[in-house]
């Protein structure tokens, strides 16, 4: 497969506030980029990204989605609600989803119906905990997560991203090795060709998240099957995450 831009996305977490939105907007303004970046701040603050970067080709998403149209679902926010004010792409079963809020592959498959029916991006986020990396059954999990949210979507003129994140290495500082990112994304990829057909396979965008920084994101963006990142901790600190949209840049120029 030939290199694509890749794909730089920040998910905030429950963090951050105005002040985070207009400076790290006032950063990603300064220069112009190649890479696909994105932004997902909490719910209140995608209002006023967007109109800020409406003039820019930076996407804002959010970190979640309803599997839910409408309805009495007191606190949820519909995919079509999210594309009336401007998001492009939407995070769906991150792992703080799945294990704090109990959502699993089912609710996944439902959520990546209602994104791409909305014409949202959906970025599944995928991975294996501590305890099933030790017992070595990354693949298993990985192989369960994609073969129960993907099969049946209507992927027909839509983009869908994977992020695969290990649990192990979401904000401890310690990324996957290159050596076991690219094992993992080439199994990622093997799977999502038996599920999906290679055309759209190759369509598909795999991109790797935990402790990403300015010090590794050039190693993971050359490796096989990598065609992005997601950014937590350090996309906090706009001159960090702007580096690390500058780095990414530098890999495709
Ligand atoms: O969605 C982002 C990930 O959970 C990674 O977080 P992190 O970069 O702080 O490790």
């Amino acid at each position: 497969m030939s290199k694509r831009a890749p794909f730089v996305i920040a998910n905030w977490k429950l963090n951050g506030g105005i002040d985070l939105t207009c400076t790290s907007v006032a950063s990603m303004l300064n220069k112009q980029f190649e890479v696909k970046i994105g932004i997902a701040p909490p719910y209140v603050y995608i209002g006023d990204m967007v109109s800020f970067l409406r003039n820019s080709n930076i996407m804002v998403g959010s970190q979640n989605v309803s599997k839910f149209a409408s309805g009495a679902y007191t606190g949820e926010t519909s995919a079509q609600m999210l594309t009336e004010v401007g998001c492009q792409f939407c995070l769906i079963g991150h792992s703080e989803r799945r294990q704090v809020f109990l959502e699993n592959d089912h609710s996944c498959h439902t959520k990546l119906e209602k994104a791409l029916a909305n014409n949202l991006m959906p970025i599944l986020c995928i991975g294996e905990n501590l305890q099933q990396y030790e017992l070595g059954l990354t693949n298993d999990i990985l192989y369960r997560q994609l073969h129960q949210a993907l099969p049946g979507l209507d992927l027909n003129g839509k983009e869908l991203c994977i992020a695969y994140e290990p649990v192990w290495a979401i904000g401890t500082g310690k990324a996957a090795s290159t050596e076991q990112v690219e094992a993992v994304h080439s199994f990622i990829y093997q799977e999502l060709v038996e599920i999906l057909g290679v055309e759209k396979a190759n369509r598909v965008h795999v991109l790797y998240g935990g402790s990403v920084s300015k010090n590794n994101v050039a190693e993971l963006l050359s490796t096989p099957h990598v065609n992005g990142v997601l950014v937590g901790g350090a996309s906090l600190d706009p001159e960090h995450f702007s580096e690390i949209c500058t780095i990414a840049d530098n890999t495709v120029r």
